[in-house]
């Protein structure tokens, strides 16, 4: 059979999930056999990808998570639009079939759908249930607003515990989709989807008193600063946090390793200010296909994208893992079998998505965006130590940070 190399970036309960994918696709068919490979985190496995690429080694697909998206799409001798390896291979491909806010986000300002949706999520709040009752609070009401989370999380420390809330993706969560989520820019031009000449814009008032907000919830304990990227997930799924805004795709780790009862919930936002809540905008990755492979493979990789692609296996994909039901279809099927009603707080994710999308909350694509948050995260991590101030921090961030975009958008002029 013609090998078709995937890599990707999905550990624990997730890699299983890919390579039941994977295993399951070559068990219904004899001429392909996909080949997944767990290449590190989101970061390390584009670096490797690009390192690979250039040596003529790039693999025919690769996971790459939101923040890239702008880096791929203008790297356009190194991939292959989706829609062209789909009719090349003869196979069925509308981009009608998606979800709007999955299929716009990798859809080229030309209109052309870049890449595969997979793997779609958005950050939802998962709260612990067990640690809740211990506290002598009422499992079933989780904190719905900033203020709400902090009087929570006096009362888990009071009931001794150590970590009370903690953030995986601490930019995707605090400041991206923060922002969506209370209807303000994170950065100019409608977050960058309108143009690469978008600078950032995340210390308004509003920003800098969420951020002293979790400084202040730093020093007393209330929030305990876990790392970088999704380290903080594992720190939930162990019990040792009880709070975390993180990933909706946290969730079917959760099911299968956490040993307490665990709640989902929506983002939490302040009451008071204007247009909250909003949206939250769209996080997870999606598949490209890699340049410079042979037409026969290309043939595997789009049979093999029809297959995650049909309802009940996207639909079983969303329900397994928590990811975002990416086809329109795969959401009927999952609504219509009464799973959400059955499984509350699975729907969280979907409802935070389907909202209406204003121009400032549609979604965020800038270019060199991985440098971006790893600016965000050094900046950051200066407040949770308590060397740097939030705005002096913001105001760093935003610094350095348009200066990537600067750079960004000199090097893919026209
Ligand atoms: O944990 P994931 O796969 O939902 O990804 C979260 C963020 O979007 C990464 O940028």
């Amino acid at each position: 059979a013609t090998e078709v190399q995937w890599w990707h970036s999905m550990g624990g309960a997730l890699g299983e999930w890919v390579n039941d994918l994977a295993k399951e696709f070559n068990a219904s068919q004899t001429e392909y056999t996909i080949v997944p490979t767990f290449k590190g985190s989101y970061d390390e496995s584009m670096t490797a990808a690009i390192a690979a690429f250039r040596s003529g080694n790039a693999p025919h697909i690769l996971q790459v998570f939101e923040v890239g998206t702008a880096t791929m799409m203008a790297s356009k001798g190194a991939i292959v639009p989706v829609g062209k390896v789909m009719a090349d291979a003869g196979e069925k491909f509308d981009a009608k079939a998606y979800v709007p806010a999955v299929a716009g986000y990798y859809t080229a300002p030309n209109g052309q759908m870049l890449s595969m949706p997979f793997n779609s999520s958005t950050p939802v709040f998962h709260y612990n249930k067990d640690a809740f009752k211990a506290a002598g609070m009422d499992p079933e009401k989780p904190p719905t607003t900033w203020p709400e989370v902090a009087l929570a999380a006096g009362k888990l420390k009071a009931a001794g515990h150590k970590c009370p809330f903690t953030t995986s993706w601490i930019s995707w969560t605090q400041l991206e989709s923060f922002s969506a989520w209370h209807n303000t820019e994170f950065a100019t031009k409608g977050n960058g989807m309108r143009g690469m000449d978008a600078r950032l814009s995340f210390n308004t008032p509003l920003h800098v008193r969420h951020i002293e907000n979790l400084a202040n919830m730093a020093k007393t304990g209330l929030f305990v600063y876990k790392g970088r990227g999704n380290a903080a997930d594992a720190t939930f799924v162990s019990g040792e946090c009880a709070m975390i805004t993180g990933s909706s795709g946290l969730y079917g780790n959760v099911k299968r390793n956490s040993k307490f009862a665990s709640g989902t919930s929506t983002l939490p936002y302040y009451p008071d200010a204007p247009g909250a809540p909003q949206n939250t905008v769209i996080g997870g990755a999606s598949l490209w296909v890699m340049s410079g492979k042979k037409a026969d493979e290309y043939k595997g990789v789009a049979k093999f994208f029809t297959y995650i692609g049909k309802p009940e296996v996207a639909a079983a994909s969303h329900q397994r893992t928590g990811y975002l039901p990416v086809t329109l279809a795969s959401f009927k099927l999952t609504d219509d079998s009464g799973y959400y009603k059955k499984n509350p707080g699975t729907d969280v994710a979907v409802n935070q998505m389907i909202r209406k999308t204003t121009d400032k909350s549609r979604g965020i694509r800038l270019g060199n965006f991985v440098q971006i948050r790893t600016i965000i995260d050094e900046e950051l991590e200066g407040v949770w130590s308590g060397k740097t101030a939030p705005k002096a921090a913001l105001d760093a961030a935003i610094k350095r940070g348009n200066e990537q975009l600067a750079r960004f958008e000199k090097a893919n002029k026209r």
